[in-house]
This record gives structure tokens, C-alpha cells and sequence, in this order.
């Protein structure tokens, strides 16, 4: 299994590490356009192998795309981040342009390819992918909802005093500040609903620290995240290099599923060998349904200013 990481800065490199460090793929090609920047993480990571004991081989390259020939998953993160105070939709002038180039670039060497698209605003370009690569809708993924639910957790878990592994919860609709949709009336520790455990003060605290998780951390860290949105990357990919079906919230073309059309928004998905294997439609009560909408007419206001 070859996988190619589009971006070799903050993301790229946390995900091409833990990719490797999970030992399930042959080959990682890092590409950047920073000459001489993928070949240094790639033989910075290399010279870990040893030491953390993996046999994946990555490589880098400045562009080369004859390099990325064959993958089988691509993961474009490439493009600017935000600083604090912005929104990822402010993101759009300069990596929607990135992004539709670097997509054109992998499918011309490979033609089978299964992208997942992380650059932001991530459910808009995931639409990008899909309206210029010219690749099936279950072979474009936006990661996004991995992450938000990770992020999720953490909160939940922190709100119930409790470990993370007896948490569990998952976050739709969109990848933003505003639009992302914890589900609350789903999560569960140990099976048991959270709302049994949680005030109505714990519940908005952990809903509203989720949606804001990105914005927190890039206040901290003075840009956005790496670590979690690396991990997550590595999980959808490490779900479709073994064929896992593993259910993962991910930003898809919607085609009638939630009430929306032509628009990629986070909903649960299996994902295995093919990609997308699945949309389920899992029963949203009256304000998600609601909430998903609202999120949905942010996102196709962003979407309208794309340029083909
Ligand atoms: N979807 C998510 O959950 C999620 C999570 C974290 C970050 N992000 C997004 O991922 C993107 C990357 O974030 P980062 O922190 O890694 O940024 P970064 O600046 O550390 O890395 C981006 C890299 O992309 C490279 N690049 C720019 N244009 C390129 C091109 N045309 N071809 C190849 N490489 C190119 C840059 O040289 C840089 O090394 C941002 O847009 C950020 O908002 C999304
Ligand atoms: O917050 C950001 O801008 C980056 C990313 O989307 C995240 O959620 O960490």
C-alpha cells in the first residue's frame, strides 16, 4: 500500500509519522512545493525507524509528482493554516487554488487514487475535489469529523472525570466553528447515555469547548493543530489500507442523505478498501435536524465562492 501526503509541514508530517509508526503501509511519498522541505522530514522521520521500530519507507519530493505514481490513498494537506482570531473559511482565497492544483496533479499519475482532503475550509474544498478531479464520490473523503470527535471525547471525558477509552461520541455537519454538531442525545460511557451523568451547565460547556476545539488550540499554539489531526488522518487511512469498515464521521457528497444535496458535509460513513463503502443515516432529533441544516446553508454560502 503506497500513500502519498500532499504537505509536508505541521499535518503532513504528524500524519506521514504516525502512518509509519502504525507499520501498516509499505510507502509514504511526502511532496511539498518548499524545495528540499518533504526530503528532510522524510529522512528526519526515516532516521526514526530504527528507534521506533517500523519498516515503512518514506520518501520525499519537491513536486515531483512522478514520485506519487500508484498510491492508493492520497491525503492533501497542503495549503495555509489559520492564526488566531480567524475563521478556516478565511482560508479559502489561497488554498482553493492549492488544493485544485495538487488534486489535478495526483490523479494524473494515479488514476485509482482515494483522496482525503484536510486543508480548510475542509468541507468546501472536499466539494472542490469533487467538482474537478473527476474521481467517483466514494473515493473523496474530507477528514474532519475523526477529529471533531476525538475532541469530543476529550471533553466528555474531562466533564465525567472519567478515562477517555469508556468514552464514546461522535460529531457531524460541518468542519467549522459555528456549524459542527456534537451529538449529545448519542454519546454514551460505557454504553450508559452521558446525559444521565451530566448537568445541563456540563452539556453546553462540552458542545460549546468542542465546536471551538480548533480555534483554543490555535490561540495556544499561535497556529492551528497537528498532533489530533494527524491521528485522525492516520485512522481513515489505516481503515482503508486494512479494509477495517470502520465507522467514521467524514465530510461526503451528499446525493438525498440528511435532506441535502450537492454539498460535502461530515456524516457517518464505513470506510474500508474502496473508500467510502457506506452513508449511514443514523435518526437526528428535531433541533439536529435543524442544527445539520443550518450548517449545511453556512457551508453552500462558502461554497459559492469557488471559482471552477
Ligand atoms: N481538516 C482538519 O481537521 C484540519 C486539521 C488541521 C489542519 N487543517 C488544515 O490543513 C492545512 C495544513 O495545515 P498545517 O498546519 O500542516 O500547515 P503548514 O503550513 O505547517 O503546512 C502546509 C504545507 O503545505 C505546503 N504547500 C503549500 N502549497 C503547496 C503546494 N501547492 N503543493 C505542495 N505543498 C504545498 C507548504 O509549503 C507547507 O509545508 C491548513 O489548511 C489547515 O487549516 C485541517
Ligand atoms: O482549527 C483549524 O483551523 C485547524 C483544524 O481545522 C482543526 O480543527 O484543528
Amino acid at each position: 500500500m503506497k500513500v502519498t501526503v500532499v504537505g509536508a509541514g505541521a499535518v503532513g508530517a504528524s500524519c506521514a509519522e504516525y502512518i509509519a509508526m502504525k507499520d501498516f503501509c509499505s510507502e509514504v511519498v511526502l511532496v511539498d512545493i518548499k524545495e528540499g522541505f518533504a526530503e528532510g522530514k522524510a529522512m528526519d522521520l526515516m532516521q526514526t525507524a530504527s528507534l521506533n521500530g517500523f519498516d515503512t519507507k518514506i520518501t520525499g519530493t519537491t513536486g515531483d509528482y512522478s514520485k506519487t505514481a500508484g498510491s492508493h490513498v492520497a491525503v492533501i494537506t497542503s495549503g495555509i493554516p489559520r492564526k488566531p482570531g480567524m475563521t478556516r473559511e478565511e482560508l479559502i482565497g489561497i488554498n482553493a487554488g492549492i488544493v485544485k492544483d495538487v488534486t489535478a496533479n495526483l490523479v494524473k499519475h494515479s488514476p485509482e487514487v482515494i483522496i482525503i482532503v484536510v486543508s480548510n475550509p475542509m468541507d468546501t474544498m472536499a466539494y472542490l475535489v469533487h467538482k474537478t478531479s473527476g474521481l467517483p464520490k466514494h473515493k473523496i473523503i474530507g477528514m474532519g469529523g475523526a477529529l471533531d470527535s476525538a475532541r469530543f471525547q476529550y471533553r466528555l471525558a474531562e466533564a465525567l472525570e472519567a478515562p477517555i477509552s469508556d468514552v464514546n461520541g461522535m460529531v457531524i455537519a460541518a468542519h467549522s466553528d459555528t456549524g459542527m454538531l456534537p451529538l449529545l442525545s448519542k454519546a454514551t460511557r460505557n454504553g450508559v447515555p452521558v446525559t444521565e451523568f451530566l448537568s445541563d451547565e456540563q452539556q453546553k460547556y462540552v458542545i460549546e469547548e468542542t465546536k471551538v476545539g480548533g480555534a483554543t488550540l490555535t490561540k495556544l499554539l499561535g497556529t492551528s493543530a497537528w498532533y489530533a489531526p494527524g491521528a485522525a488522518v492516520s485512522v481513515m487511512v489505516q481503515a482503508i489500507a486494512c479494509d477495517q469498515k470502520k465507522m467514521i464521521p467524514c465530510s461526503l457528497m451528499l446525493e438525498g442523505e440528511y435532506g441535502q444535496n450537492d454539498i460535502c458535509l461530515g456524516v457517518p460513513a464505513i470506510i474500508g478498501k474502496n473508500g467510502i463503502e457506506n452513508i449511514v443515516n443514523i435518526t437526528l432529533t428535531a433541533d439536529e435536524q435543524l442544527k445539520f441544516a443550518e450548517a449545511a446553508n453556512a457551508v453552500r454560502e462558502v461554497n459559492g465562492d469557488l471559482k471552477f
